[in-house]
């Protein structure tokens, strides 16, 4: 059941309608903007008005967000404006009248509806539009983008992951990428200790990321096969690998085939929370490896020689939004620092020693063996690794992962097809 208002100005009739079916649905006006718009003769996205040129809806939380005309004609979720398989716009933006003003509002139960002059109808959906209200932006966190990060310490225990599972139940590959994307860290236990079972396994969670070390899968010992000191028996402070590339891999996969040794464990700690741990100790040291940019390159193998472009990054990567989003850290493979000015050059070396200090404390360094058959998987872009030196035979094997395809892989997993149409 609905109530029509009918309002008439310059002749065009406007449709106000209040859903009185559903709670979900918002209560809309647009009458008194509307009206204010039309007699000023204002071109409404430029008149700068608050409430010009926009629908309005109150939830029922008493929360009223606003869409421009323009807007709601440039996001038709119609399926001759938007592809609804290849989920892309098809509406040619730039054909729409820039002042476009509705023919009719309508609030129906599944959403509102919306009547164009040329007599095209658009519809949205009332949790699409909740969703995306973008004044006041409504939604509490950005569902796509990651899981929440949860810190951890030298105490963190995690549940291994069951390989069985992870293989063949998607239960236990979504469990598998649940840990990665909560903490940047993740084991698979019960695989089998060979090249093949492990590159099954790293597929299963995404294909690979080709690089100077190899296509795909990888496997390295002590014998400067490629000249980096990975393949060494050397102790390798906590790092993330490919500090060199433009775009670092997002995850590694490590899987211990053979040692007859002494030595060699794992090193993980969390870059996160060490981050959080020297923005506390001194903001001052951690703005200067959020500022400082950091020239890398990897240059040992005869025929190679990387740099990233931009030349240099900074250790810690903020989004556009303020969020820590990337550490870029291999003390190893830093290049020469020529381009700093000489109090640049000491605030950035004593911003160093803190951030080492604190990566290299006890309670930051999670230790572990790596058993064979219990492969660990991580994000590059979080978690810095490294090893103890070792003496006698070691082999591993790994792979790279590319970010965003792990972080899609891990998305799809954890969403429905309807909430992709919700949430894009
Ligand atoms: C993992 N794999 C053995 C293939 C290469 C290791 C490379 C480590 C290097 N310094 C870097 O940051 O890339
Ligand atoms: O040998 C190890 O355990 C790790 C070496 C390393 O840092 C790497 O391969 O990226
Ligand atoms: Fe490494």
């Amino acid at each position: 059941m609905q109530r029509y208002f009918n309002l008439t100005n310059k002749g065009l009739s406007v449709n106000i309608s209040r859903a009185l079916f559903s709670t979900s649905a918002p209560k809309l006006h647009k009458a008194n903007a509307k009206k204010r718009l039309e007699g000023t003769g204002a071109v409404p996205q430029r008149a700068g008005l608050a409430n010009d040129g926009q629908v309005f809806l109150d939830w029922n939380n008493r929360k009223t967000s606003v869409y421009s005309h323009f807007w709601l004609r440039d996001h038709c979720r119609c399926a001759e404006c938007y592809h609804p398989v290849t989920r892309q716009r098809l509406v040619d933006t730039f054909a729409i009248p820039r002042d476009i003003q509705p023919a009719a509002v309508d609030s129906r139960k599944d959403g509102l509806s919306v009547i164009w002059p040329d007599g095209h109808q658009s519809k949205y959906a009332w949790d699409w539009l909740h969703t995306h209200s973008y004044s006041p932006v409504l939604r509490t966190s950005e569902p796509l983008a990651t899981r929440k990060p949860k810190l951890w310490d030298a105490g963190l225990k995690l549940t291994p992951v069951d390989h069985e599972a992870v293989m063949n139940t998607e239960e236990g590959l979504r469990q598998w990428l649940d840990q990665l994307e909560t903490f940047g860290i993740s084991f698979v236990e019960g695989v089998p200790t060979t090249v093949e079972a492990t590159e099954k396994l790293a597929r299963r969670l995404c294909f690979l990321r080709e690089t100077h070390y190899s296509q795909g899968i990888w496997y390295f010992t002590a014998d400067l096969a490629h000249a980096d000191t990975a393949y060494t028996q050397l102790a390798l402070g906590a790092h993330t690998d490919n500090t060199y590339f433009t775009e670092p891999a997002g995850l590694q996969m490590f899987h211990k085939l053979e040692f007859e040794g002494q030595g060699g464990d794992s090193l993980f700690v969390d870059g996160f929370s060490v981050a959080k741990q020297l923005k506390e100790a001194s903001p001052a040291a951690y703005r200067t490896l959020a500022n400082t940019l950091i020239p890398t390159h990897s240059a040992g193998d005869e025929n190679v020689l990387i740099v990233p472009t931009p030349r240099a990054n900074p250790i810690l990567n903020h989004g556009p939004d303020g969020e820590l989003y990337q550490i870029r850290y291999n003390n190893d493979d830093r290049s020469t620092l020529d381009h700093l000015s000489s109090t640049q050059l000491e605030a950035f070396y004593d911003a160093l020693f803190l951030w080492s200090d604190l990566l290299k404390s006890k309670k930051n360094e999670l230790w572990d063996p790596l058993a064979p058959g219990r492969v660990v998987t991580f994000d590059n872009w979080r978690v810095l690794h490294g090893r103890s030196a070792f003496t006698g035979h070691r082999r591993i094997c790994g792979a790279y992962f590319p970010w965003d395809d792990y972080k899609s892989r891990a998305r799809v997993l954890r969403m429905t097809p309807q909430d992709k149409d919700r949430l894009l």
